[in-house]
């Protein structure tokens, strides 16, 4: 099977070209290749497959060509990954698959249709305005944290740090508590702390997420979009632009009250082939 890994700000995806839907692809074959030592290694898989061709997205087949089949680490399905949009995107036009019109791509998620910038350093992607739907805290080793629940197709519950807690300190090798009643299907979740100024944006901040599905991650595009969304409404903004660093790079978010532009790098580093059969599934 060909493969093509690829990564945004250090969110890493192995992307599989499955174009007709062919390739049976299983939670255990998921987590099989993202392992980082018996497979290829990445946070999720994308698999590229024309939105016609796939039961979860043969519905948004008239107005996008391809769907971003996107799996966690731990073979989980997740509604959105931003950052994987941007790397899929890089995969399509590499490749020849998708021309943008008047410089926008539509492309099909779980989540329905996004629109695509791409440039040749930088990718963008409208997730559309993030959902800010309530409250719950989060406990990561010992801490209770107040945090904000904020729907951007996926879920996300972003905690601003108290200032007396340093961002680093964060024990995230294991999944921060959460209400199950307030999440049902689990939660991605941010800390955040403020930081200096930076020109061309608003707003600056620091970000650590530890992932549904994947665990602590170098990065997380909808994420960046949840943490904005609560920046920018507790600086009294109902829009802006936010500069989010993440340990793997800087992510810019622009949001206002329809849209919210996640722009960043999105790499293609090598390509191969992968021997299903002789995962450890
Ligand atoms: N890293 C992604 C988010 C991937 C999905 C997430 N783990 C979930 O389960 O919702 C991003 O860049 O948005």
């Amino acid at each position: 099977m060909h493969f093509t890994k690829g990564h945004g700000t250090g969110n890493d995806f192995v992307i599989l070209p499955d174009p007709d839907g062919r390739l049976e692809l299983t939670p255990a074959i998921v987590a099989a290749l993202c392992d980082r030592r018996r497979g290829i290694g990445a946070d999720g898989v994308l698999r590229v497959v024309r939105a016609a061709k796939h039961p979860d997205a043969v519905g948004y087949a008239d107005a996008a060509e391809w769907f971003m089949d996107y799996w966690n680490a731990d073979g989980s399905l997740a509604e959105m990954c931003g950052n994987g949009t941007r790397v899929f995107t890089r995969y399509l036009t590499v490749n020849g698959l998708a021309e943008p019109v008047d410089g926008t791509l539509p492309l099909a998620t779980r989540a329905g249709v996004v629109q695509v910038r791409a440039g040749a350093e930088e990718i963008a992607v409208d997730l559309g305005a993030p959902r800010i739907t309530g409250r719950d805290v989060a406990t990561v080793g010992g801490l209770t944290l107040a945090g904000t629940a904020v729907d951007c197709g996926n879920p996300h519950l972003v905690c601003p740090l108290p200032n007396s807690i340093e961002l680093p300190s964060l024990d995230l090798t294991k999944a921060p508590g959460f209400d199950p009643a307030v999440f049902p299907t689990g939660v991605n979740v941010e800390f955040v702390t403020p930081a200096g100024p930076v020109e061309g944006a608003d707003l600056h901040v620091l970000m650590r997420v530890h992932e549904r599905g994947s665990g602590e991650t170098l990065s997380c595009g909808s994420g960046a979009c949840a943490v904005a969304a609560v920046a920018l409404r507790d600086a009294g903004r109902t829009a802006g632009v936010v500069a989010v660093d993440v340990p793997g790079g800087r992510l810019t978010v622009t949001v206002d009250e329809r849209s919210c532009w996640l722009a960043g790098p999105a790499v293609l580093v090598a390509h191969g082939e992968i021997n299903l059969a002789a995962l450890a599934v």
